[in-house]
């Protein structure tokens, strides 16, 4: 391997991220975002990554460059089958593409994003990391569903969790400022973007997560409903006679904060609230309640929590989310600070006040540097 730098490519379902990381300096040559692929110019997602190497190409930083050592890949469902970042071949692609079943808006962008990288750079390692990689350690009794074994195994109806590159860089950077080795800490992180899942990770092994078989359960997200009774669609179905397309499209498009108020974006919905929005107000509400719901289910899972950490656009940014998502744990050890959760910053910090017994963090995350770590350490081995 001659090069330090390696190309890292994230397929959403209607866009394509890309970063250029050097990993000898720790600088970023590059980095752009494609979206709105579908609607507009950008047709497909085949079109999108033209776009992208046409991008770095332009900048004399193509994926002919000598400097690159790698792309790697984020993929969100790895299955059983990988827990590990992965050297990709044809049988590798191959494993990837039977798992969009269970990631139909994620596999395929990210199948298509592996296709085109090979075929402009057919002689360089390509490394895929998996969303669901760091909740491979999560144990049976978290992972199973109580549903009929032989049926859940024959169609590996289990719990999977996603952000797993996002979970496992904050926990890390967590434990970071705390100044304690991750191995001696228990964070419960709350990674909240437009899709948000939580995680309870113990001593920097995941044990509980949120989003499950597919990156549908759990928390309420942007346009995804998050938990809800399964009998819900047996009805949806049988009396409101939706298809099974419909009711798919209902929870993970047209629900969550969009489905309750018409809006996916936490600022606007902050904006409507100051206004006396109800409908803004009661998706806010819903928001914070299951996060409240899931702070003190994976503290009872952890036994003892030593930091809680926000992350992702509205962990980050929302200071209103924050302070509501902690209100009244006092009980819990947990005490935010209304003056440190006001600051902004780009780098991790404490809300928490000195006497919380538990560390509340905002711990700004970072996938592409975690991808790209992952995957020079794979191809420099
Ligand atoms: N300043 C802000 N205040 C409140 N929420 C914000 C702010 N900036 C971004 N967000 C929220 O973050 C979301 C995007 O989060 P992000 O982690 O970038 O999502 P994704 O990676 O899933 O696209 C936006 O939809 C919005 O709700
Ligand atoms: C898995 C998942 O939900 O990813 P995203 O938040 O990027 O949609
Ligand atoms: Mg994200």
């Amino acid at each position: 391997m001659n090069g330090s730098r390696v190309l890292v490519l994230n397929s959403g379902s209607s866009s394509v991220k890309y970063q250029l990381l050097d990993m000898a300096d720790g600088s970023r040559p590059a980095s752009g975002i494609v979206e709105r692929i579908g609607e507009g110019p950008v047709a497909d997602h085949a079109a999108a990554l033209k776009q992208v190497a046409d991008e770095l190409a332009a900048e004399g930083l193509g994926l002919d460059s000598p400097e690159l050592a790698a792309v790697g890949h984020r993929v969100v469902h790895g299955g059983t089958r990988f827990t590990e970042p992965t050297l990709i071949t044809d049988e590798v692609v191959g494993e990837i593409e039977k798992l969009i079943p269970l990631a139909p808006l994620h596999n395929p962008a990210n199948v298509t994003g592996i296709k085109v990288a090979r075929s402009l750079r057919p002689d360089l390692p390509q490394v895929a990391v998996f969303d669901t990689a760091f909740h491979s350690t999560i144990p049976e009794a978290a992972a199973r569903y109580a549903i009929d074994v032989a049926t859940a195994d024959r169609w590996g109806v289990r719990r999977y969790g996603f952000h797993g590159t996002s979970h496992a860089y904050v926990s890390r950077a967590t434990a970071e400022l705390l100044g304690r080795e991750p191995a001696e800490v228990n964070t419960i992180v709350l990674h909240l973007g437009n899709g948000a899942s939580a995680s309870a990770v113990r001593g920097g092994r995941c044990v509980e997560t949120s989003m499950g078989l597919t990156p549908l359960e759990g928390l309420v997200m942007g346009t995804r409903s998050g938990d809800i009774d399964p009998a819900a669609i047996f009805h949806l179905s049988r009396v409101g006679g939706m298809s099974t397309d419909e009711i798919d499209t209902l929870l993970n498009k047209r629900s969550g904060l969009a489905g309750l108020c018409g809006d996916n974006d936490m600022r606007e919905i902050g904006r409507r609230m100051g206004e006396g929005d109800r409908a803004a107000q009661l998706a806010f509400d819903i928001y914070v309640h299951r996060l409240r719901k899931y702070v003190g289910a994976y503290t009872a899972v952890l036994g003892r929590v030593d930091a809680v950490a926000f992350t992702a656009g509205v962990g980050e940014n929302s200071p209103a989310v924050r302070e509501a998502a902690m209100r009244g744990l006092g009980a819990f050890g947990i005490e935010v600070d209304g003056v440190r959760n006001a600051l902004r910053s780009a780098s991790a910090r404490l809300i928490s006040t000195e006497a919380s017994r538990v560390a509340v963090a905002v711990v700004p995350t970072d996938e592409e540097l975690e991808i790209a770590s992952q995957t020079f350490d794979l191809v420099s081995a």
